[in-house]
């Protein structure tokens, strides 16, 4: 009989790391591990690198495959800014994404290098999110940690390099860095941030191998280790995704991306131009509120996330971390046309609608940004952790009017770096591994008439919003 073959893919993401062994043969699911991680509240978003690598150890563990997967690789959070020391200590918190305070630095950096030159560079105009707006507050707020940096790395290059002792990352995480270019490093960039370019890791071609395990980590010693990537770009791969398929992804983030084959260079700063882990484009727009946002509303009213109530014209905008998409960085939530009969399951129901309005509005977006037809019949897969949940499948049917597939596969991230560890074993592409797996079949929601009214309604809040999302003097945190 021919030996089993196990690879363990990797989720390092915002609330915890999910892992994943798979036979690298049939694509059977042969043991998942979990562990949580904590993120800082009030103005600041920060976790400990230090309780990634932790939780790495305890998820990969839980797998119960540690010691035998002889290939493994990681896909994390994007755009945290991991800094540190000559000993490879971190100097301080990673700052992680969601974390709004480097919004100042993002405004000045759009405003002195111009959106369009941005955009023509790097893909991307940057928000607060991006790495290069968080590299320039530390310096603004730390400069004395921000002296004593000696590596810059992303929360899936600092895992990867752990395991590996090697400093690289990939094409498609350090696509959401702005500071990288198809061309490599944006050396005029980097300068105006004051960054080294040697403290940056060497970007990996699609394909290559990081390295091998070294001694004393939970997994095997020798074993291969995979480039890694984004967890938004892990997904593409776990889906198996061919281009022009549109992904709504449901998590501490909420996402809408598509792989394309054009490049996506938008000034406007909503449709984010990374590229995926293979060789092709990762068009994505982002919010901050997704399925936290939405399950703090349902705590606040005393309801279960599932006791949703149809009707009522409230409006809910809930923008409890500030928000990305659109991009109003001091806006905080806001509840709008309430009446005396308006009901708990009701303003729930406008807290979901809120949360994925931009999601839904930018589907159309993402797909012309790399150039792919636009086509309503097309279903939107629709993945992550609230895509588990009834209100949220009825919220995105409602207000897409798309068809909707729902994978049966979970851990998506997960599974899509497992099948880029496959890949280094077989030698396939790991959107091939994926297809071979079947990680993207699942259930088919057929389309119901779009809700424009909602949309519309949503549409004219945010409008007359104005000056209460803008000002940089919101309501304390
Ligand atoms: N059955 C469910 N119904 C609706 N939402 C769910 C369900 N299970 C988990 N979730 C939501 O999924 C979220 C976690 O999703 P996940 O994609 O794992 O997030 P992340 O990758 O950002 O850590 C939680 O915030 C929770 O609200
Ligand atoms: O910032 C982005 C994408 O640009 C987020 O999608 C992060 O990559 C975090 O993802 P989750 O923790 O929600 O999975």
């Amino acid at each position: 009989m021919a030996v089993q073959r196990v690879v363990i893919g990797v989720d390092s993401s915002t609330q915890a790391t999910k892992a994943v062994a798979v036979d690298v043969d049939t694509g059977a699911v042969l043991g998942v591990g979990r562990a949580p991680h904590s993120v800082s509240t009030g103005a600041a978003r920060e976790s400990e690198p230090e309780q990634w690598w932790d939780a790495f150890t305890e998820a990969v563990r839980g797998t119960g495959h540690a010691d035998r997967a002889a290939a493994v690789s990681v896909g994390a959070q994007q755009h945290g800014l991991v800094a540190l020391d000559s000993r490879g200590v971190p100097v301080r918190p990673a700052l992680l994404w969601n974390d709004v305070r480097s919004a100042p630095q993002a405004a000045a950096l759009l405003e002195e290098l111009g959106a369009e030159e941005w955009a023509r560079r790097t893909g991307s105009a940057p928000t607060a999110a991006f790495t290069v707006a968080k590299w320039a507050w530390l310096r603004a707020n730390e400069p004395q940690a921000a002296d004593r940096v000696a590596a810059v790395r992303l929360p899936h290059d600092y895992l990867t390099e752990r395991l590996t002792g090697v400093a690289v990352t990939d094409r498609g995480d350090a696509s959401g860095t702005g500071w990288w270019t198809p061309r490599g490093y944006d050396k005029d960039i980097l300068h105006r941030v004051g960054l080294d370019p040697a403290l940056l890791p060497e970007v990996l071609a699609p394909g290559t191998a990081a390295g091998a395990v070294r001694a004393g980590t939970p997994l095997r010693e020798g074993a291969l280790v995979a480039a890694g990537t984004g967890d938004n770009m892990a997904a593409a791969l776990g889906l198996g995704l061919e281009p022009g398929m549109p992904v709504v992804s449901l998590g501490t983030s909420g996402t809408v991306y598509a792989v394309t084959r054009g490049r996506p260079r938008d000034p406007s700063g909503t449709i984010a131009g990374f590229a995926d882990a293979r060789g092709d484009w990762l068009p994505l727009a982002c919010t901050l509120n997704c399925t936290l946002a939405v399950d703090r509303i349902a705590g606040l009213l005393s309801l279960d996330r599932e006791a949703v109530e149809p009707g009522g014209g409230a409006v809910v905008l809930p923008y409890l971390d500030g928000e990305r998409t659109p991009n109003l960085p001091y806006a905080s939530g806001l509840l709008h046309g309430l009446r005396h009969d308006t009901s708990p399951g009701q303003l729930l129901q406008a807290a979901y609608d809120g949360a994925a309005y931009s999601l839904l509005t930018a589907v159309d977006d993402v797909l012309r940004a790399g150039g792919e037809p636009v086509d309503p019949a097309v279903p939107l897969l629709l993945v992550g952790g609230g895509a588990k949940g009834a209100a949220w499948r009825a919220t995105v049917r409602r207000l897409s009017g798309r068809p909707v597939c729902v994978p049966a596969a979970q851990e998506l991230v997960a599974l899509g770096a497992a099948a880029q560890a496959a890949g280094l074993l077989t030698g396939e592409a790991p959107d091939e591994v994926a297809r071979r797996w079947g990680a993207r079949d699942g259930v088919l929601l057929e389309p119901t008439p779009r809700d424009t009214e909602t949309l519309e309604r949503i549409k004219d809040t945010l409008r007359g919003a104005g000056a209460l999302f803008t000002s940089a003097r919101g309501p304390a945190r």
